[in-house]
């Protein structure tokens, strides 16, 4: 699979913006926001341009802080394999709205649907809630669901890729 980025709006609140996925990879699962890199595009300007069309929030690319880097590998279908930059984004404008991919809604962290999120979200999303930049390799079972091991490292920075995608 192409790259992919993956964007998690925070309010004054404290509170993340998750969205329901209506349809394709991840269906039924609550994740942030995101998708495949489009050429020509940077993961920066792919971040914003997936945030806008899945909730109608508008973004600048500068605003968005770069906090992990993961590998997602997929032990029976290589093909799903993709590395995914991941933002959080304090600063944009617009109210959430449901879109054809998304139905969003706002959770305090104390209430985040790990139950109902892809299964290494648990593991990774607590360490971003809690200041640290990861970078690591997520490994599923042949069921696509699975996780059969995890290795996430903490890192100072996150050494972002500023290239167009080609
Ligand atoms: C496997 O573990 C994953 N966990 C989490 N939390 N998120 C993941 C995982 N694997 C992929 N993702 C994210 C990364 C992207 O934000 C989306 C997948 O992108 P999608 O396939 O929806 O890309 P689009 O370009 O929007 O798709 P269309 O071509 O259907 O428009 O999931």
């Amino acid at each position: 699979m192409r790259p992919t980025t993956l964007c998690f709006p925070v309010d004054t609140r404290g509170c993340l913006l998750l969205g329901k996925k209506k349809r394709g990879f991840g269906v039924s699962k609550w994740n942030g926001f995101g998708g495949k890199i489009e050429i020509g595009e940077t993961f920066r300007q792919c971040a914003i341009r997936e945030l806008d069309e899945e909730t109608g929030i508008v973004a600048l690319v500068d605003d968005l802080e770069a906090v992990g880097i993961l590998d997602f590998r997929f032990s029976a279908n290589p093909n799903l394999d993709h590395i995914s930059y991941i933002y959080f984004i304090r600063n944009y404008k617009g109210i959430p709205k449901e879109t054809e991919e998304m139905k969003p809604c706002w959770f305090p962290v104390q209430t985040i649907p790990y139950d109902e999120m892809w299964k290494g979200d648990r593991v990774w999303l607590p360490l971003l809630l809690n200041g640290h930049k990861i970078v690591g390799t997520i490994c599923f079972e042949p069921d696509n669901e699975t996780v059969q091991s995890i290795d996430i490292n903490k890192v100072p920075v996150i050494e972002e890729k500023k290239c167009k995608y080609v």
